[in-house]
């Protein structure tokens, strides 16, 4: 299981510095997308030139001109691009096109999909490398969490990662794992932490099955 940072409110700078402490923890990072509206595709430039051993992922939520929007974030160095699982099949296809022709990555953000049961095997069948149930921030802020969809997606994804993403914190991380997901995303749970160094060594260490 993978740990993908989502960094949203911090700006460039702060996001270098903070991942200077907290690099040893994450798998993949993600320019989440309040952070690449702020700093645009040199946010990811720079975090590959820095951090080469860290994948990137560009949260730019596609919903149109799939293989264009794509290509901009693969260009910028991005191994995984999100685009959204309620646009056209068509979209998706570009997303997936453009990724096979770099050696690239293509993770579908499922939020507010409400059918999940019909349009899992859908987006699956585009060729898509994973699939991610999530709840937004402004859901969070009405109470709701992403488990239950997670569980639900579980039987109907075949053959591609699942992720999953909203609001998943070290108290809470527990019911995630027992889902066995590819990749768990975490944001503010650990860069609004008290310490967020301790958080991130709190989760990377439940992944490893606490050791
Ligand atoms: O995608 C996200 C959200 O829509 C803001 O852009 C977040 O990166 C994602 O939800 C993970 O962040 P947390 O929910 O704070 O863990």
């Amino acid at each position: 299981m993978k740990l993908q940072l989502a960094i949203d409110e911090l700006n460039l700078e702060q996001a270098m510095t903070q991942l200077e402490d907290l690099v040893e923890y994450v798998d993949i990072v993600e320019v989440g997308t309040p952070f690449v509206i702020d700093a645009g595709r040199e946010a990811v430039r720079q975090i590959k030139k820095k951090f080469p051993e860290l994948a990137v992922l560009c949260d730019v939520k596609i919903m149109d001109a799939g293989a264009y929007e794509a290509q901009l974030a693969f260009d910028a160095g991005a191994e995984y691009v999100t685009v959204l699982g309620v646009t056209d099949d068509l979209t998706i296809k570009g997303c997936v096109d453009e990724a096979r022709k770099q050696g690239r990555q293509i993770m579908v953000d499922m939020i507010c999909v409400e059918d999940l049961a019909t349009r899992v095997p859908i987006v699956e069948s585009l060729g898509v490398d994973v699939i991610a149930v999530h709840t937004g921030a402004d859901q969070q802020a009405a109470g709701r969490t992403p488990l239950e969809d997670l569980i639900e997606i579980k039987k109907y994804v075949k053959n591609v990662k699942v992720a999953v993403a909203g609001g998943i914190s070290s108290q809470t991380i527990n019911a995630y794992l027992a889902l066995n997901p590819d990749i768990l995303i975490v944001g503010s749970g650990i860069l609004n932490a008290a310490n967020p160094v301790k958080e991130a060594r709190l989760i990377a260490k439940a992944l490893k099955g606490g050791r």
